[in-house]
């Protein structure tokens, strides 16, 4: 399977935040995507899971030869600033959503069983939302997004409010979720980008560039991605 985008571009009156994108991500691999404050990553978030309209362009999933549409159930958005219904418990929230996309769900598992996943503890589960620290809520959508199994996942700075071991832990379940599907994550932690994620894509003037790693050690790449970031114009 492939995601292509086709002539993505996107503009906000005078600035034009993506031109004119054409990229293909392979099925099986975490892409880092880096860019400058104010580079459009969350844009091109948005575009693709049809939040806002693009300008112009496409987009589709390639598979066996056939292209076909990508469809709301296809695409996993996990966003910077988690939103869950505060006024439900986190059993409430995820037996809800269970509810309702159990169907269309490949062997779904108990609701501790999903808890577990993402190591919310056994007493914080009947708690309401509102009582949640930043980082449970933020394991929470993460935690509805990946139950349905999405083709794409996109996952936009989610790691950053947690706490290092709960990173850890979240890097590592998004290693083992990585197989059938494109996970592409956007993040400011070079570091973070460098361990989890099998390619780097630079969104830089409007437009998605592989950094390749050839030979480099890691010091040398980061310090060819820094350059390539410092040669686009925005601050
Ligand atoms: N709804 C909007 N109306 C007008 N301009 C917008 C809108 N949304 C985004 N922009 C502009 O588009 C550009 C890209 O913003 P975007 O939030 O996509 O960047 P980003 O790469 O996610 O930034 P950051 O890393 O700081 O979160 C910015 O100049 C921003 O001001």
């Amino acid at each position: 399977m492939e995601f292509v985008i086709e002539h993505l571009s996107k503009r906000f009156e005078q600035k034009e935040v993506l031109k004119d994108i054409d990229f293909t991500f392979q099925e099986g691999k975490i892409y880092g995507l880096l860019g400058r404050n104010g580079a459009g990553k969350t844009t091109l978030f948005n575009c693709l899971n049809r939040d806002i309209k693009a300008d112009s362009g496409t987009f589709f999933l390639e598979e066996h030869g056939t292209r076909r549409d990508v469809a709301a159930e296809d695409i996993g958005y996990v966003l910077s600033t988690p939103t869950v219904p505060e006024f439900l418990t986190g059993r409430e929230f995820l037996k809800f959503f269970l509810d309702i996309n159990e169907s269309a769900m490949q062997n779904p598992k108990t609701l501790d069983e999903y808890f577990d996943m993402v190591s919310i503890a056994p007493e914080d589960r009947d708690k309401l939302l509102k009582d949640y620290s930043h980082g449970m809520k933020n394991k929470m959508q993460m935690l509805i997004n990946i139950m349905a199994q999405p083709k794409i996942l996109l996952l936009d700075e989610p790691l950053t409010s947690l706490d290092v071991v709960v990173a850890e832990e979240m890097k590592q379940l998004l290693r083992s979720l990585k197989a059938g599907r494109i996970t592409i994550f956007s993040t400011h932690i070079m570091d973070l980008a460098l361990d989890l994620c099998d390619e780097i894509v630079l969104l830089s003037h409007g437009e998605l560039e592989v950094v390749e790693k050839s030979n480099l050690d890691n010091q040398e790449f980061k310090e060819k991605i820094i350059a390539a970031l410092k040669e686009g114009a925005y601050a």
